[in-house]
This record gives structure tokens, sequence and C-alpha cells, in this order.
């Protein structure tokens, strides 16, 4: 079966083809040759079922495939659960890097540095059905980041190994991350079924 990636994120791109290379899909990135030119609908949605839901959808209907999308984000504690499912335009700031100064420097004044990351993977088909997969996984943010892997806020997360998410593998992402978890959640109900 092939599947279209809904996203123009990279990272996710990365961490989806890890996670699901031992079902019987072929992931085809939305920007391939043999697909329709296409953009990413607006994310309009109040949750992350929502915007998934928006992404895969609108892929799947302009491709006629299933469509499979994430949408994900940082919760802080001690600011309220933001930037949640804001976290891709937090501060209005243009990249990675600028995000996580942004954060940094809201999280100045406070001592409780508790997060989670929260990610729903959401697989859509051309006829309209929708299943949604979801993980989570906390941890600690820093005061300054640590490691190249990974993206967005992962040089500032924490785990309770002592390790941040940008010094792990992809391999040991997909192990303890929001996304692996949400992405074996699908391949599990997969596993069993042919499509
Ligand atoms: O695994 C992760 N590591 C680090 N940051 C993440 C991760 N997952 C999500 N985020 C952050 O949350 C944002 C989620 O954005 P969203 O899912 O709306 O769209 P995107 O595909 O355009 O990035 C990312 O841009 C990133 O800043
Ligand atoms: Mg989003």
């Amino acid at each position: 079966m092939r599947v279209v990636v809904a996203t123009s994120n990279p990272g996710k791109v990365r961490e989806m083809t890890e996670a699901l290379s031992g079902l019987p899909w072929v992931l085809v990135p939305m920007n391939d040759p043999s697909l329709p030119a296409m953009t990413l609908p607006e994310e309009t949605g109040a949750t992350y079922e929502e915007n998934a839901a928006l992404k895969a959808c609108a892929v799947s209907l302009v491709t006629g495939l299933p469509a499979l999308a994430d949408d994900s984000g940082l919760e802080v504690e001690a600011l309220g659960g933001a930037p949640g499912i804001y976290s891709a335009r937090f501060g209005n700031m243009k990249n990675d890097l600028e995000r996580n100064l942004h954060l940094l420097e809201q999280l100045r004044p406070h001592t409780n540095r508790r997060a989670k990351f929260v990610s729903v993977v959401l697989l859509a088909y051309p006829d309209g059905q929708v299943e949604a997969y979801r993980g989570e996984v906390a941890g600690q943010l820093l005061e300054g980041p640590r490691g190249q892997g990974g993206f967005g806020y992962d040089p500032l997360f924490l785990l309770p190994d002592g390790r941040t998410m940008g010094e792990l593998s992809v391999a040991e992402k997909r192990a303890v991350s929001h996304r692996g978890r949400a992405l074996e959640a699908l391949k599990s109900a997969h596993a069993a079924r042919p499509v």
C-alpha cells in the first residue's frame, strides 16, 4: 500500500519512515514527483487531532491515497501548557533556534522546568475514514541546548536517563518519544491486517 506522508517537516518524515519500516507500506513524501503539487492547509483546529485530520484528509483527498499526518507540540507546565498546539509558531519565531531561545526566555523566571511532548499520528483514507493514535513523553527543560540530533525543541528536552532528545539516534528517539509511541500504536494496530 502506498501511503503519503502529509508533512513538510523532514524530521517527521525521517521518524515516520524509520518507525514504520516493518509494515508492508511504501511511504511517499508529499512532494514526490508522482503526486500532484499541493500545500498543507492552515492548522485552524483546536486540538492536535483536528489539525492532524485537516492535514491528512486534505492530502488523501488530493492524491486518492491514504495519508499519514502528525500534529504535535510541547506542553510546558509553568507556562500553563503552552505552546501546545501552537508549538510550530511559538512567539512568531521563524526557525527552531529562535523558538528555542524564545522558550528559554519565557522560562527564565520559573524553577518548574517540567514539560511533555504530545503527538497525534492520524491516518486518513480517501473515503473519509480516519484513525488516530496518541503518544506522550515527560521530561525537563534545560537552560541550554545539548545534542545535534532530532529537531525542534529536542536539544532542550531532558529525559529521565540524563540525555536530551537531541542526543539520541533516530532509533533511540523512536523507543521513547511521543511520536515513536503513537507510531508504535499505529504499527501494532496494522501489523495484523493487510491495510
Ligand atoms: O519530536 C519533536 N521534537 C522537538 N520538537 C517537536 C517534536 N515534535 C513536535 N515538536 C515541536 O512542535 C512543533 C509541531 O508542529 P506541527 O506538528 O504543527 O507542524 P510542523 O510539521 O510544521 O512542525 C514542531 O515544529 C516542533 O517545534
Ligand atoms: Mg500544529
